[in-house]
């Protein structure tokens, strides 16, 4: 799936973050990037009030895939033999930012912090009902997770955004998974490993104090 392109199936999307751990439990950092790359399609038809949204994810989907293609690219197969490598050779800014604004370590935590939003925004997704506002549900979601890192015109911006957000049962609708009790399904199908996941990176950063890089 290309960056910017507005086709998704968000079924896969969510089966790829499934894909994401091998057998040691390690995060393969490929289909991590794939997962998000296909949510940032989805976002991308949510309307242009979302792009500044979609174009920091892409950025930062683009350093991780930069890492990747480069000389490095083994270091760079899982979560844990990056953190390891960065760690290791002194690339990651540990205090404050300096040689290294882009290592893989801190650009990761910003994507991890924003799945701990969309952990708890499925999550109330799908145990809402019918009555409850979509963008009240991203407002709650968000202020319990991400908000607490970003500055209050961003806060403010993504607020304004999340009004726009439709309501619930077009939001369902739009997922493209079949009916409403089929999207319902489909995300207690998929939270688990998402939850797993971020659980395992939460662990991963917890144990070399990386959860504040700057
Ligand atoms: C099955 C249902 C699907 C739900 C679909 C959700 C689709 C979400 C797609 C992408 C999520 C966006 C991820 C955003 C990553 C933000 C990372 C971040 O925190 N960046 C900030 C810090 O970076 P540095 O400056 O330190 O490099 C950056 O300042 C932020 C800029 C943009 C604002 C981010 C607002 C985040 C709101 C996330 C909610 C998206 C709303 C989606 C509504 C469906």
């Amino acid at each position: 799936m290309a960056h910017g392109d507005d086709t998704y199936n968000l079924k896969e999307v969510l089966v790829t973050f499934k894909s994401c751990l091998n057998d040691k439990q390690e995060i393969l950092m490929d289909p991590y990037l794939e997962g998000w790359k296909g949510l940032v399609s989805f976002l991308n038809t949510m309307g242009a009030i979302f792009s500044f949204v979609s174009k920091d994810a892409v950025s930062k989907i683009q350093i991780m895939e930069d890492f990747r293609s480069s000389d490095q690219k083994d270091h760079y197969e899982t979560l844990q033999s990056m953190v390891s490598y960065e760690l290791k050779n002194g690339l990651v800014d540990l205090k404050k930012t300096g040689v290294y604004p882009t290592s893989g370590c801190r650009t990761i935590l910003r994507l991890h912090r924003a799945l701990h939003w969309l952990q708890l925004f499925l999550e109330s997704l799908r145990t809402s009902n019918s009555e409850s506002r979509t963008s009240l549900l991203c407002i709650d979601s968000y202020n319990a997770s991400l908000a607490n890192y970003h500055p209050w015109i961003i806060r403010k911006a993504a607020t304004m955004a999340f009004y726009a957000l439709p309501a619930r049962e077009t939001f369902l609708e739009n997922m493209k998974v079949g009916t409403i009790e089929e999207a319902v399904a489909m995300l207690g199908e998929a939270l688990p490993s998402i939850v797993q996941i971020y659980d395992i990176t939460q662990a991963l950063y917890a144990q070399h104090n990386l959860l504040d890089l700057p």
